[in-house]
């Protein structure tokens, strides 16, 4: 055995984890050099404290309190057109860039391959990715400047999504503008805390969760990029939501109006237990709650409205700035532990897939950087122009539910531009994000060529 070997097995022991070179005697050399790579990427005093502390309660429904929200529909033309030129300022001067977290794989909708290369079925085909480059070109080629777009794939799907957008020509994007990264990982662990194998010569590691995005940034070098580029506001996103208005005009507006390190849409929720994480004050400062987290009493409370109490649903649509990214990239937030069915390997060798949740995995998430500013700006919008979430194959927030969606709020677009009810009543039609964004520029001409093309 090597010196290497010798300093890993000592360090694994350390903490109860040399079980992972059970089976290193037996292994070929390059499956030896395998597993002692990655073991001299895990930290074993991180694993131990995150096993030892999860047990603790994150929260508690103490301590939580309303929080207060603009509402975006109570702004007069005038404030929105203000807060609009705001935006768009910020566009042109290159100081707005997006960020997608698509670690994800569509393996839920049924899909194999990167969830962001999902196609809800719209006519065109376009899946989630294409929608969301055509209303990023859409912006920077009215803005004149392209909006830089940092893409955070996870070790599974990274090299596809690259490949996907490869053979894609960028969507029109020029490549450099484009920055993949991938997010971290770390191993999840039995019920007794022990770190689990995947194979013989591999440990298996899991997602570490859209908290340390920041992390990956710095690490990867896209933090550095960002600077490089001057971006003051990073717009962040889910890659599931069909109706994102990535790098939107108007919240970036709001945002640099109020000026704090962070902003956020939000939706009314549409019922008490839907899976959507709540804004709230913790400890009067600013918060979300995850869904799985939210106590019952608090999930059903209503005020003397009858409104729910917490009823500000989280988008996963954030602004940060660019300053508190970077002061706080390297803090650390929590990390939640998930109770969850994971695949192994044995002490025997063999492969258990066992029936019921045997381990936990841990995820930090984004919005625990919310605490670490006094306020944020928060921005409650119409839920059917900008929130079609995919997240399962069928039912709630499904393929069919984001397609209707899509398509509904096309078909009121239509109708504000005078298109003829009749023309419209059995029939979709859909409207490229090339042509339009928001809703804008639907003019008679335009409509004209929509109409011909697709009845026709
Ligand atoms: C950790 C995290 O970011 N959770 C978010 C995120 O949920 P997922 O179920 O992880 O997609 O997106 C939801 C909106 O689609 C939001 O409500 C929730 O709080």
């Amino acid at each position: 055995m090597d010196s290497r070997y010798d300093e890993l097995y000592k360090r694994a022991k350390a903490y109860g984890q040399e079980h992972v070179l059970k089976f290193y005697p037996s292994l070929s050399k390059t499956s030896k050099s395998k597993l002692l790579d990655q073991m001299e990427q895990l930290d074993f005093a991180e694993l131990h404290e995150l096993f030892h502390h999860m047990r603790q309660p994150l929260l508690g429904s103490y301590d939580i309190s309303p929080m207060e929200a603009y509402d975006s529909e109570d702004y007069s033309a005038e404030e929105r057109r203000q807060f609009a030129h705001t935006g768009w300022d910020q566009l042109r001067q290159g100081k707005v860039a997006a960020l997608v977290v698509a670690g994800g794989q569509g393996s839920r909708l049924g899909h194999e391959g990167p969830k962001g290369t999902y196609n809800i079925g719209l006519q065109s085909g376009k899946s989630l990715f294409q929608l969301q480059a055509e209303r990023l070109y859409n912006l920077s080629r009215r803005a004149g400047r392209t909006i830089p777009w940092y893409i955070m794939t996870s070790p599974e799907n990274h090299q596809e999504t690259v490949r996907y957008f490869q053979a894609s020509e960028y969507f029109g994007y020029a490549p450099d503008d484009i920055f993949f990264f991938q997010q971290n990982v770390l191993p999840a662990l039995d019920s007794l805390g022990r770190v689990l194998l995947s194979a013989k010569d591999e440990i298996g590691l899991t997602p570490s969760g859209n908290g340390d995005v920041f992390a990956s940034m710095k690490q990867s070098g896209a933090l550095d990029d960002l600077k490089r580029r001057r971006v003051e506001w990073l717009f962040y996103y889910n890659v599931d939501n069909a109706l994102i208005r990535v790098a939107d005009p108007l919240f970036v507006g709001v945002a640099a109006h109020h000026n704090h390190p962070i902003a956020t849409k939000v939706v009314e929720k549409a019922y008490p237990e839907e899976k959507v994480g709540i804004l709230c004050l913790k400890g009067g400062r600013p918060a979300v709650v995850e869904y799985i987290d939210v106590p019952k009493e608090l999930m059903y409370e209503t005020d003397s409205s009858g409104q729910l109490t917490y009823g500000l649903g989280n988008l996963s649509i954030h602004l940060f700035r660019t300053d508190f990214i970077e002061r706080y990239a390297d803090t650390h937030i929590p990390y939640h532990a998930a109770n969850k069915t994971v695949k192994y390997i044995d002490d025997q060798g063999h492969t258990v897939q066992p029936a019921s949740p045997n381990a936990f995995k841990f995820e930090k998430f984004i919005f625990d950087f919310f605490p670490l500013t006094e306020r944020m700006t928060v921005l409650k919008v119409r839920r059917d122009e900008e929130f079609a979430p995919v997240k399962n194959k069928e039912c709630k927030d499904s393929p069919a539910t984001a397609r209707r969606l899509v398509q509904d709020l096309y078909k009121r677009w239509l109708l504000e531009a005078g298109a003829a009810p009749s023309l419209l009543e059995s029939r979709d039609i859909e409207i490229s994000p090339l042509i339009s964004y928001a809703g804008e520029g639907l003019t008679p001409e335009v409509l004209k060529v929509l109409l011909d093309t697709q009845f026709n």
